[in-house]
């Protein structure tokens, strides 16, 4: 008898899902507004459907479901890829977001819920633009002894957390970010949960380029949203740039990232999310 706990792969058989992308992070998104899908199940449901060449493959699983609070037309379930819950994820919210107006569950301007908090949206076709929930813990500059390296790190939370470093355009380049991303990633110093990392050279006054290593995906990505804001953010604070801050991501596409340098606890990321197919679901792909 299976339990309730057990992924059902055949109640999951023709279970339609798009699949999508925001700058080269990409995910897949069910409705589950009928709840058909139980929260135990995400973790599990995340690994196999995310593996890369064994299943549909993705840097994350997104359910949308009803809000629980008056504020929000609806709420979210966001898994990494290997299964970890997230607070927040700042391209998928984009992808959400656009996906929640084609569904019918939202205006173009609407509120949604994230274990972060209630992020504003506003959808115009392609491009999104999601206002990230307040940042905090920033700490700017801190020795951080990596194997016999030291390194000067920043860190702050913009919904998940993320320790930031500066390099020279030339130094990021050639940058192990894998070798070095998971040793940062799993430092004492951002224990228990972890962190993801960036890798950031100042490429103009109001340009960034960045490179991150997720938690989750334990991989360096081709963007990451909240990472991008991060980074943003703690360069502001360095005075390396002014924003409005344009980010060239690891896949090559840009996003664009505001907010007062006086007053960081409004943060906006804007850039395409884009629908890549939709499909449905066979049992095949959970085994
Ligand atoms: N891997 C992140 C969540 C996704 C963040 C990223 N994809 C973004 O766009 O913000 C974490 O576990 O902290």
């Amino acid at each position: 008898m299976k339990k309730v706990m057990d992924l059902d792969s055949a109640c999951l058989d023709g279970f339609p899902f798009v699949k999508m992308v925001a700058s080269g992070n990409d995910f897949i998104l069910i409705n589950n507004f009928e709840k058909r899908i139980p929260a135990e199940w995400g973790p599990e449901l995340a690994r196999k459907l995310c593996r890369r060449a064994f299943s549909v493959g993705a840097d994350g699983l997104i359910l949308i479901e009803p809000p629980k609070s008056q504020k929000a037309c609806f709420s979210w379930r966001f898994f990494n890829a290997d299964g970890s819950e997230a607070e927040m994820c700042g391209n998928g919210g984009r992808c959400a977001a656009r996906f929640a107006v084609a569904e019918g569950l939202c205006p173009p301007e609407h509120v949604f819920e994230t274990l972060a908090g209630l992020i504003r949206a506003e959808v115009k076709e392609k491009k999104v633009k999601i206002e990230l929930s307040p940042p905090h813990s920033l700490r700017i500059d801190f020795a951080l002894d990596v194997d016999d390296q030291k390194f000067l790190a920043s860190f702050i939370n913009t919904g998940v957390p993320h320790a930031v470093l500066f390099f020279a355009p030339e130094d990021l380049a050639r940058l192990d970010v894998k070798q070095l991303g998971s040793k940062i990633r799993f430092h004492p110093a951002f224990a228990p949960s972890g962190t993801n990392v960036n890798f950031v050279a100042t490429l103009g006054e109001d340009n960034l380029k960045v490179r991150t290593y997720e938690r989750g995906v334990e991989a360096e990505t081709f963007a990451c949203g909240t990472g991008a804001c991060a980074s943003a953010i703690i360069a502001a604070q360095k005075g390396l740039i002014k924003p409005p801050v344009t980010v060239e991501t690891s896949g090559g596409e840009k996003l664009n990232i505001y907010f007062d340098p006086k007053d960081v606890s409004r943060v906006f990321l804007e850039g395409e999310a884009r629908f890549v197919y939709q499909a449905s679901l066979s049992k095949e792909a959970l085994e």
